[in-house]
């Protein structure tokens, strides 16, 4: 039986940043989906303009889908900016132009309208200097589909050796971090990595190992008690119910070799604790995929990238594996077997 062709919703992200340029290069690419770009279409053909690459674009219209042939078209599903963007520049005043973009494409998502949202670089500061408070598109999308727990999971580019590493806390100051694991905040994020490992990623009784909080994962509780307070009794109620747990293991040799070999997930506590490790051994071909949402939403592992913006000096390989695992989710989604 063929496959329904899948219409992915792509956001252009911050326009001073790379994800512009991304979607211009897109455009030349051939994938098995119809995609929709939310962007301003003249900000994206001036973008194509400075980076001498051609682009025609053509207005999205909800009754047609077709796939998205590589063949220099894009489709473009226009969000009007509000300010001229110069490559490399963050202009406050652009903010809720990028957040608009998200609203689009997560609304289209929820009404089915698509069928999954992959989103190019966002900068988190300058949102934030527009005066609204911005974490992450994870968290933004959290509320804005009324979700009250959602998990960060970052994947390595190729499936068959695939890493992949889900955060117990996200983009949270280092000294926050403690006070935010506690039973049921950890118990909610096993259960999402758990169903979602099993459902969408079609893994059964996936094999989760779970780093500790401290050095050592304590050390006995010499060197920390989280991991004798609230992980290790998490982990033991969990298993109980028959989920596949391992830990609470000292996060400085979890990534070794032997352990990863036998694993389907890892779960840091905290950002930094597991996306170095990821990002170490895939930058540029990762992606984020945010777990528990009632929407498909996959994302680059990098950033916007400011320094490069313009140049064509980039790497695509990030936004067409969060494209591919779009698809691929999507199709798990309706197949019966996942
Ligand atoms: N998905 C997202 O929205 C996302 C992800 C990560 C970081 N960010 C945000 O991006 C901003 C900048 O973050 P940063 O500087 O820490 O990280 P960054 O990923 O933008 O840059 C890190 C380094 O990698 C290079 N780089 C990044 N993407 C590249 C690509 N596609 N091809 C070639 N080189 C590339 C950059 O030039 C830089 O040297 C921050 O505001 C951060 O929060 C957003
Ligand atoms: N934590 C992500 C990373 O390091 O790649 C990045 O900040 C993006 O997060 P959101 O998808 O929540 O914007």
């Amino acid at each position: 039986m063929t496959k329904p062709l899948p219409r992915i919703v792509v956001t252009a992200g911050e326009p001073a940043g790379i994800g512009p340029d991304l979607c211009v290069m897109l455009a030349a690419k051939p994938l098995d989906a119809q995609l929709v770009v939310v962007a301003d279409t003249e900000m994206l053909h001036a973008r194509a303009q400075a980076l001498k690459l051609p682009l025609q674009t053509v207005a999205y219209d909800a009754n047609t889908r077709q796939p998205h042939l590589g063949n220099g078209s894009l489709t473009v599903l226009h969000q009007a900016i509000h300010q001229p963007v110069i490559a490399g520049q963050l202009n406050a005043n652009n903010s809720g132009y990028v957040l608009e973009t998200l609203k689009t494409a997560a609304a289209g998502c929820v009404q089915a309208e698509f069928d999954a949202m992959v989103t190019a670089p966002v900068h988190k500061g300058i949102i934030n200097d527009a005066g609204i408070t911005f974490s992450g598109h994870t968290e933004f999308l959290a509320e804005l589909t009324h979700t009250p727990q959602v998990v960060m999971m970052l994947v390595s580019g190729h499936q068959a050796d695939s890493m992949r590493v889900a955060l117990a806390t996200t983009h949270l100051a280092l000294k926050d971090v403690p006070d935010a694991i506690t039973k049921p905040s950890l118990e909610t994020t096993i259960r999402i990595l758990h169903h979602d490992l099993v459902n969408k990623f079609g893994i059964q009784n996936p094999r989760i190992l779970v780093a500790g909080l401290n050095p050592h994962a304590g050390e006995d509780g010499y060197l920390g008690r989280e991991e004798i307070d609230v992980i290790n009794p998490v982990l033991a109620k969990l298993r109980k119910e028959g989920m596949n747990l391992i830990g609470a293991l000292p996060a400085d040799t979890l990534f070794a070799k032997h352990h990863l070999k036998h694993a389907d997930a890892v779960l840091a506590m905290y950002h930094d604790q597991g996306l170095p490790v990821l990002k170490h051994a895939s930058f540029g071909e990762g992606v984020n995929v945010t777990l528990g949402l009632p929407i498909i939403r996959t994302s680059v592992d990098h950033g916007t990238a400011l320094d490069l913006a313009g140049t064509g000096k980039i790497e695509i390989g990030s936004l067409l594996a969060a494209i591919e695992l779009a698809i691929q989710l999507t199709h798990n989604k309706t197949s019966s077997t996942v």
